[in-house]
């Protein structure tokens, strides 16, 4: 892992009477898609906006390449890009112009034609802001927040609203970004988009860090441990006895008609092999894996007096 772009140390923050980050560390290496996922109201954006200097932590640091946004707001900003939620620009403006505005403000600044390239905006530079499609402004709002040259981008809730579509385009291109060189963080409650796209993510919920690690590593699905089901043929039944019995195998139980195994990342032909061995051939087998959102769902999931008590 390289040095670290990010670092976010117990991050606390509450407006009035409402705690939005309790206590939040994290740590983004260099050249990574960094994911901060979590449901509405977790704390996200507060996180991102003390990062941007946006906002003064009540307690705990935040850096950007060792920078206080706070003690430096103007060296921030020469390293920082930011895509706020629901960027907005006066109707008239057209893209050309607005990535010239932008770049006026920065002292090497990119260029404006290669970007409008680079986010599929080439015939649309002199469209005004307002007659853009939903997924073209928000390409325009992520060019805005590269037109500084930034080492970071900061990406927030960059595909709500977008068809699935657009969606899967903004991916490609965020995808490019980082091939070009720029560390991401990207917030999302979106799960797919965190499985997708990030290297390594953290989950917030109410404030606080309640899981992190790459997408593989929350689902459970990094190669440590298979889960399966098959149908055996009616009459074969051999009891779970038989399976747990197997080293490689640690939970083994009837689902409805299907028999579910667990284990090792041998299991599946530690199965098969000792089924054959007695003369069975499953008629059906099927691999099952947790996906980001199971593991998300499992994670966030509140227990309905605690809600109430919010
Ligand atoms: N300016 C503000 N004044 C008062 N309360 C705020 C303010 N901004 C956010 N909050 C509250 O702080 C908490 C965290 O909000 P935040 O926007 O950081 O969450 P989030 O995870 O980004 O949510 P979302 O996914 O809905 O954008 C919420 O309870 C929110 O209502």
């Amino acid at each position: 892992m390289g040095s670290p772009v990010i670092e976010v140390v117990h991050l606390a923050k509450s407006y009035g009477s409402t705690r939005a980050v309790a206590d939040v560390s994290l740590t983004v290496a260099e050249g990574e898609i960094f994911g901060i996922l979590g449901p509405n109201g977790a704390g996200k954006t507060t996180t991102v906006e003390c990062l941007s200097g946006l906002r003064s932590p009540d307690s705990g640091s935040v850096r950007v390449l060792g920078i206080d946004p706070l003690r430096d707001p103007a060296a921030v900003r020469q390293v920082l890009g930011v895509q706020l939620q629901e960027s907005r620009l006066p109707g008239k403006l057209r893209v050309l112009e607005a990535l010239r505005l932008y770049a006026a403000f920065y002292p090497e600044p990119a260029d404006p034609e290669e970007l409008l390239g680079l986010l599929g905006l080439t015939d649309r530079r002199d469209t005004s802001y307002r007659d853009l499609s939903g997924g073209q402004k928000q390409r325009l709002s992520i060019a805005l927040a590269l037109v500084g040259r930034p080492r970071v981008a900061i990406l927030d809730e960059l595909t709500t609203g977008l068809d699935p579509q657009a969606r899967r385009e903004t991916w490609g291109l965020i995808e490019r970004v980082r091939d070009s060189g720029v560390t991401v963080l990207l917030v999302t409650h979106f799960m797919d988009e965190a499985e997708r796209l990030c290297d390594r993510l953290v989950v917030i919920d109410r404030g606080q860090v309640v899981a992190q690690g790459s997408p593989a590593e929350l689902t459970g699905d990094d190669g440590e441990q298979r889960t399966f089901r098959m149908r055996l043929p009616a009459g074969s039944l051999p009891g779970t006895g038989l399976l747990t019995a197997l080293p490689e195998v640690t939970v083994a139980h009837e689902v409805d008609d299907l028999l579910e195994v667990t284990g090792t990342a041998t299991v599946l032909p530690a199965v098969i092999i000792a089924l054959h061995d007695r003369g069975i051939v499953p008629d059906e087998v099927r691999t099952v894996s947790r996906s980001l959102e199971d593991a998300f769902v499992a994670l966030v999931a509140r227990n309905p007096q605690e809600e109430t008590q919010r």
